[in-house]
């Protein structure tokens, strides 16, 4: 049989039908839902007097409206603006309704829906997975097909349980040597995206592989896996190994007992066959790799911190000088100022890209003794309340606190600010989330994209600030 990539597996294993120069009919396994995306979709079945056609593959939670402040009274929604209160409620409503499991606002398992899929056990190897979330290329992490859909495919999957889907094409990106001590995951994805541009995978699946991925925990392939939509990519996979069956054994919703045993047999069998066939690979050699910083309004404008803000007229092409003159201006930055010193308000670690447990221990390392800058304000989000009691089991809460940061309830916060989480205009925030175009955390705010230690670092000096001068 011809050799096979993990993407080829899975696709071929869900395909119900293909006729020719026709979407393929796509079995889904899994559908996640969240408040923002959903109402029109539910709505949608009402009109049509349609069920959930598997109300049991469908997991709801609400993350992007729900504020994180701690109130005395417990009632998280009693600090929510109407909006929001309603759009939580309406989610609420809509799961009770159609017999979909939701983590609502007082469960103790809420989260952000891409941190909370993997650490239920959810998320599993070979699986095709879907939420209205462009970010839902995280679960790729665990060796599934995860990608983002819109409403009306929402709709398409909560009454079928299938979507039509066209075939993407397949890139391999191979992350070669050993990472440097200091430099995280979110270097590796900010590099990359940095090196092959906003569009670089454009409708491709890509693949992660070699030594450095390898070597990555499931905390840190999420990281990689979630920022694969800022480089145009349909979703992102990482072959499924040790690493991954050891996270997952034991999850409330994995396979156990001889089912276990069942799916390990199968789940080995995912990883691409030798010789398999990509339509694109793309290198990146890890052992040279810098903590990585972004100075424009898309991902892909990103620098190590140790260099400097690039010129405008030294780009050739007239457009993209364009484009990074009007991000400079947005940013208020000078080309040629290095990018480490560069004065920061707001610093805010949390997001699906990096709220996890591991990233939250990178941040404590940093800021452990140490006090935040004077009349900064520093925000640690926890992706997960599964997340937030493990750090506080670990006291990583108290080092936040005595820190001088903040420490919040689960969800998605500032890296959207949809919940009031927001920085003011001119206001430049350096955040661990994975987008920082115009007035992403408030209007007329300006963000620098960077690691949970390189915020951190910036915490403590209150600019810019290489994590290995602190470490
Ligand atoms: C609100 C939602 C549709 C959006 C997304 O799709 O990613 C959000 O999660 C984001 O990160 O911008
Ligand atoms: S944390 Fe940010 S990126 Fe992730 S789902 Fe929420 S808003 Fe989107």
């Amino acid at each position: 049989m011809k050799p096979r990539t993990l993407f080829e597996k899975i696709w071929e294993a869900h395909v119900v039908s293909q006729q020719p120069d026709a979407p393929a009919i796509l079995y889904i396994d899994r559908q996640y839902l969240h408040e923002v995306t959903s109402p029109q979709a539910f709505a949608g079945l009402r009109e049509r007097g349609l069920p959930a056609r598997r109300p049991d593959r469908a997991f709801a939670t609400v993350d992007h409206s729900i504020p994180t402040l701690f109130v005395p009274s417990g009632d998280r929604l009693s600090v929510a603006d109407d909006a929001s209160k309603t759009q939580i409620r309406q989610l609420e409503k809509n799961c009770a309704d159609f017999g979909i499991p939701c983590y609502d606002h007082n469960s103790p398992d809420q989260g952000i829906v891409h941190v909370i899929g993997p650490e239920k056990g959810l998320t599993q190897p070979g699986m095709t997975i879907v939420c209205g979330d462009s970010h839902t290329s995280t679960h790729g992490a665990f060796g599934s097909l995860a990608f983002g859909i819109g409403t009306s495919e929402i709709l398409q999957v909560l009454a079928t349980q299938c979507l039509l889907q066209r075939k993407p094409k397949t890139m391999l990106v191979k992350i070669e040597g050993k990472l440097p001590a200091g430099i995280s995951a979110k270097d590796i994805i900010l590099a990359l995206i940095a090196q092959i541009g906003i569009g670089g995978a454009t409708g491709h699946v890509i693949e992660y592989g070699g030594e450095a991925i390898q070597m990555l925990n499931m905390d840190e392939r999420m990281t990689i896996c979630n920022m694969s939509i800022e480089c145009g990519a349909r979703a992102g996979m990482i072959a499924p190994d040790e690493v991954t069956f050891d996270y997952l054994k034991g999850r409330e919703y994995a396979p156990s007992g001889s089912a276990w045993d069942a799916a390990l047999a199968a789940w080995r069998q995912l990883p691409s066959d030798p010789g398999a066939q990509y339509d694109r690979e793309v290198v990146l050699n890890a052992t040279s790799l810098q903590p990585m910083v972004t100075f424009g309004t898309n991902p892909g404008m990103g620098i190590p911190v140790t260099a400097s803000v690039p010129h405008p007229d030294k780009l050739e092409n007239e457009s993209q000088r364009a484009a990074l003159q009007k991000a400079l201006a947005y940013m208020g930055l000078q080309p040629g100022q290095p990018i480490a010193g560069q004065k920061v308000d707001v610093v805010f670690i949390g997001s699906c890209t990096n709220g996890r447990i591991t990233d939250l221990r990178a941040a404590a390392e940093v800021l452990r003794g140490r006090k935040v800058a004077d009349g900064l304000t520093v925000l640690v989000v926890p992706g997960s309340r599964a997340v937030l009691r493990q750090a506080e089991q670990e006291g990583l809460d108290r080092v936040f606190i005595e820190a001088g940061a903040q420490w919040r309830d689960a969800g998605c916060s500032m890296c959207i600010a949809m919940n009031g989480d927001m920085i003011q205009p001119g206001q430049y925030a350096i955040s661990t989330s994975n987008r920082n175009f115009e007035g992403r955390q408030g209007k007329g705010g300006r963000t620098l994209l960077a690691s949970p230690a390189t915020a951190a670092a910036s915490a403590v000096n209150g600019y810019v600030t290489d994590p290995r001068e602190i470490l």
